[in-house]
């Protein structure tokens, strides 16, 4: 597409364009354009008009008086339920942040889908079916990435590098605050188009970043809609979803699923960090991914935090630095040069409760918080310990040990869909209903009906608070370690394996001695017969000499 075109285009529909190239395949080169839109909202959305009206309805088949698909039946514009219970004291703001009650300070009007069906529009099926009345069950399984052949190591390789380039079909990101996001000049939007792995990346920064609380002025960093609280399981469960379902359209196959690394293996080796899967070390910068894999080649982005937290601007589409990985080698703290041990997952499995009151990093006998990390798997909270999932981040030591950045690495991906094996396993065990999780007093982002941040449209910590096989179209092929015995348990076990050799000892000895009466007897009956024999003759002989012949 030329320059002309381009302007041409732009100027007729009176919006900004911007595109980029995706090379398909040999010459074919596919220029994707997208009008700049509002936030990490459908293009659809972004109008002046819509932005002001406060409402994000459009239609699937794109027709006018079909909000949602409401002609068809599949779902009807509505006012959007937004959390308003309690958070705890560690947010002490109201009104200084664009991710209070998300997300009415972008827009309070969305789309309810009917029955089955889903999506910004209402035009797709929820998480687990398919079909044109989505009334089919689809299910994907999750699986060691270890386990995986040759093949299918490279496919997802491969899928991966494709995300990173491929702009997202449906979603752009906002580079300022609300305040300002209408640009200098009060009509200049300040979007940016975002590739899929990119925006995956974006979210995760979005959801951890600071509250800015003006010019001159520290940002506020005691809030974290993602983590240190209830809702870091279900929303890193949705971000997976999210980035396996752009993944799955991408390629154009519903069966694509992510797998997983399970990085309870202890010792101080990275073992997925190979150049068939994410990356071995570089032989000429410890610090850097080898060459010899792609990951080598893909620039992070969210990199200038300290600019936007002191400009109030919010991380952009630009790339910078490669990605930074030093596995096991951070030597200011030798307990993040180890990864966790599968007895860790086992402790962790066995905590009944979910969370704990103050539903934070420092909560003791929490699920939740162990398999975050911030206290032994066994529960009990200390500040010096880092397990399981926060270890295996800080074990990277680079680009995946730090907040803003991780999921730059694609570790992430892996890293997380394991720790969401765990807690699927969690709920599949101790089969807890949503009522567990706290419906208010946990940090703002954490209540159960508060929507997550940044994610369109709407959806709540609760509605990822459920068993993925049965409820969201996927699972895991996990073989969960096996749990060592107790104590009183060998001694129960050694008790009743000398009662059953006792009792075997017993019973062959009983056979052998019945076997050997009864053979006995057989034996010496003819003794006994000729003895008898003997005896008879003998008496006779003595008894009644005069019959002897
Ligand atoms: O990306 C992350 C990096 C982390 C580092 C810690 C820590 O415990 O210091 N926790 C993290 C969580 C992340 O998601």
């Amino acid at each position: 597409m030329s320059e002309e075109t381009l302007s041409f285009l732009s100027n007729l529909l009176q919006i900004e364009l911007e595109c980029v190239s995706v090379w398909i395949a040999g010459p074919l080169v596919v220029t994707l354009c997208a009008s700049l839109a509002w936030a990490q909202f459908p293009r659809e959305c972004i109008t002046p008009e819509g932005l002001r009206s406060g409402q994000c309805c459009p239609s699937p088949a794109g027709v006018a008086g079909d909000e949602c698909g409401s002609s068809t039946g599949r779902g009807q514009c509505v006012t959007i339920a937004a959390d308003s219970r309690r958070h705890g004291p560690q947010y002490p703001y109201a009104g200084r942040d664009d991710r209070e009650r998300w997300p009415l300070r972008f827009f309070n009007r969305t789309c309810q889908c009917n029955g089955n069906f889903s999506g910004y529009n209402c035009g797709r099926c929820k998480h687990g079916l398919t079909g044109a009345n989505c009334d089919q069950r689809i299910s994907v399984v999750r699986r060691n990435v270890m386990q995986m052949s040759t093949a299918e190591k490279q496919a997802f390789v491969n899928a991966l590098d494709q995300a990173k380039k491929t702009v997202h079909p449906d979603l752009v990101i906002c580079t300022r605050r609300y305040q300002e996001v209408l640009g200098p000049d009060g009509n200049t939007p300040q979007f940016q188009n975002v590739t899929i792995y990119n925006y995956f990346v974006w979210s995760h920064y979005y959801s951890v970043s600071k509250t800015y609380l003006g010019p001159g002025q520290a940002s506020f960093g005691g809030v974290d809609f993602s983590h240190e609280g209830p809702g870091f399981v279900t929303w890193h469960r949705f971000h997976l979803l999210q980035l396996e379902r752009d993944m799955q359209d991408m390629l154009g196959d519903p069966t694509f699923a992510l797998p997983y690394w399970n990085f309870a293996i202890g010792g101080s080796e990275c073992d997925i960090c190979t150049n068939d899967l994410l990356g071995a070390r570089s032989a000429f910068d410890m610090n850097s991914i080898s060459p010899n894999s792609v990951f080598s080649q893909w620039r992070v982005i969210c990199e200038s935090v300290e600019d936007y937290d002191a400009l109030g601007t919010i991380c952009n589409s630009t790339e910078s630095s490669p990605i930074r990985r030093n596995p096991a080698g951070n030597v200011a703290r030798p307990m993040v040069q180890r990864l966790p041990e599968p007895q860790d997952v086992l402790d962790c499995l066995e905590l009944n409760t979910f969370d704990t009151p103050p539903y934070y990093s420092t909560s003791s006998e929490s699920f939740r918080n162990s398999i975050e990390g911030y206290s032994a798997p066994q529960g009990m909270y200390d500040p010096v310990i880092r397990s399981l999932h926060n270890l295996a981040h800080l074990f990277l030591n680079g680009t995946g040990g730090q907040t803003h950045l991780s999921p730059n690495d694609p570790i992430f991906v892996l890293l997380h869909t394991f720790t969401d094996a765990v807690f699927d396993e969690w709920l599949r065990r101790h089969q807890p209903g949503e009522i567990v999780y706290p419906e208010e007093n946990a940090p703002i982002g954490h209540n159960r009906r508060f929507n997550m941040v940044p994610f369109w449209p709407p959806v709540t910590n609760a509605e990822m608070f459920v068993p993925a096989p049965e409820n969201l179209g996927y699972s895991y092929e996990v073989q969960w370690p096996a749990r060592p015995l107790t104590l009183s348990e060998i001694i129960t076990v050694a008790i009743v394996v000398a009662v059953v050799v006792v009792a075997a000892v017993g019973g062959v000895v009983a056979c052998a001695v019945r076997a050997r009466s009864h053979s006995s007897a057989e034996v010496l009956e003819p003794l006994l017969a000729e003895t008898y024999r003997r005896y008879s003759e003998e008496d006779r002989r003595l008894d009644n000499p005069q019959s002897v012949v």
